[in-house]
């Protein structure tokens, strides 16, 4: 496949690396600087684009392949204010649009494992409450992980809420503590305190490179396909 990269930072980079291990072309590495040669590109000269790029970047790259006909796979995160006008105009363009706050498949069994937890704590007299630790360059917080993880928990348990960024605190929401330190390239932990004892659970990625292929994976994935999609999709049809 030929592949845009919208967003050539970190995850840009290692999504390159990945996709051309497995066999994949670079249609274009787009960033800041080189966005009008997105416009020089034929429709046909881009089978899908991968985009992680800024909060403040990716309502305008989503919606510029959207109307370019070209399925697109995102992972930027702290946007999704706009989440449903994309989707709408995904299904208005009959195009194909990708989005999962985390890409690794490691966090989405993680994610599945925060909801049987959740189910199993529902009624309990514990306080639910998260940290997630990025590396200082981190643009957003909480973490998208960390968003997807307290809406598990409240769709599990009618007594959560929500969630609320640390310091703030309020009875019935998630509390999440944003930690930024050097280079970490991404931890949660999802915690239940008592008087008595505390239950943890915790994934930690140790590089970008399962974001990635989990990113490359979709990509493979989309082409073809008219609608919105995330991981369950993805991991549903790979079962
Ligand atoms: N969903 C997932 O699995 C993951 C999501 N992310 C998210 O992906 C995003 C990017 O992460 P990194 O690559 O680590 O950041 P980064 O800062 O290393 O790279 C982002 C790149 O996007 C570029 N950019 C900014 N505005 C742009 C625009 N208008 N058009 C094109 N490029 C633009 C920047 O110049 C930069 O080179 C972040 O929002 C991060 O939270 C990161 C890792 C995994
Ligand atoms: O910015 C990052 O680096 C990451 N962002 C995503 C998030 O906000 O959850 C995913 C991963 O944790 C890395």
């Amino acid at each position: 496949m030929r592949i845009l990269l919208l967003g050539y930072g970190k995850m840009g980079k290692t999504i390159e690396r990945i996709a051309i291990e497995r066999g994949h072309s670079i249609a274009g590495k787009i960033d800041v600087q080189n966005r009008h040669e997105m416009d020089a590109l034929a429709a046909a000269d881009v089978d899908v684009a991968i985009e992680f790029s800024a909060p403040e970047a990716a309502y305008d790259n989503i919606t510029y392949c959207l109307k370019r006909g070209w399925p697109i796979v995102s992972g930027t995160t702290g946007w999704l204010e706009h989440r449903s006008e994309i989707e709408n105009l995904c299904m208005q363009q009959q195009g194909a649009f990708f989005y999962a706050s985390n890409y690794s498949i490691g966090v989405n069994l993680f994610f599945r494992l925060n909801r049987q937890l959740a189910r199993l704590m529902k009624g309990q007299a514990y306080r639910t409450s998260m940290t997630e630790i990025h590396h200082i360059h981190k643009l957003d917080a909480p973490s998208g992980t960390a968003i997807t993880l307290a809406e598990g928990i409240a769709a599990e348990n009618s007594s959560q809420k929500g969630w609320k960024l640390a310091p703030e605190e309020e009875d019935g929401f998630v509390q999440i503590e944003a930690k930024r330190l050097g280079e970490v390239p991404g931890t949660h932990i999802v915690r239940y305190e008592s008087e008595v004892d505390t239950i943890e659970i915790t994934h930690t990625a140790h590089t970008r490179a399962g974001f990635a292929l989990g990113a490359v994976i979709s990509a493979e994935w989309l082409p073809g396909k008219t609608g919105v999609f995330g991981m369950d999709d993805l991991l549903e049809d790979l079962d």
